[in-house]
């Protein structure tokens, strides 16, 4: 199945110059997103995941319906003041600002092998900020992984020290 005909660009959105990619179209069909789910889960079937870590808010959507296939928990991370308990903060830019995200203190302990998911790899700000709030609470990041990877951006070179995979490179 070609996934990227799900994938649709939108020139200029949130601000001029930025090629938006918008994963709606792939959401509406459940084949192409049953595909996803099962190409995300594929190669960690073995590697004894026990949580995946999902980033606000299209990190939702697919690390949800990967911890479930994984038969592994969810932990989200979200943006500033949105997590009720004890939170650890990371502040980061993005290709169009910046931004504060949070997790939970006691969302992890030491023994989890954690999957860090999110819709799109662009900048790696975001992803890095998520390994840094990872790594204050002693977690072990066994793989990040991405539907979208924004190759012109760089965003690997942030994630250098974990193994990343991306289903669909642009
Ligand atoms: O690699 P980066 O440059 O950090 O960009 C990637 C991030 O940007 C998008 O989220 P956004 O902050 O737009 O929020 P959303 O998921 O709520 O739409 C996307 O879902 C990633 O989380
Ligand atoms: N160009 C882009 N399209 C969709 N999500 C993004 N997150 C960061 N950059 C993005």
């Amino acid at each position: 199945m070609k996934l990227e005909k799900y994938i649709r660009t939108v020139h200029d959105f949130p601000k001029k110059g930025i090629s938006y990619k918008d994963i709606t179209p792939l959401l509406q069909n459940a084949d192409a997103t049953k595909e996803v789910v099962k190409k995300l889960a594929e190669p960690l079937k073995n590697q004894h995941i026990t949580k995946v870590v999902g980033i606000e808010s299209r990190g939702f959507l697919f690390g949800m319906l990967l911890a479930s296939e994984l038969n592994a928990g969810f932990i989200p991370i979200r943006k500033l003041g949105k997590l009720p308990f004890d939170v650890e903060s990371q502040s980061y830019d993005l290709e169009y600002g910046t931004d504060q995200i949070e997790i939970h203190r006691d969302a992890l302990n030491v023994n989890d092998r954690l999957v860090i998911h999110d819709d799109v790899l662009a900048t790696g700000g975001t992803a890095q900020a998520a390994c840094k709030l990872i790594n204050k609470l002693g977690g072990n990041i066994i793989e990040l992984n991405f539907l979208i990877e924004l190759n012109d951006l760089k965003g690997k070179e942030k994630i250098i020290e974990y193994p990343y995979r991306s289903l669909l490179n642009y």
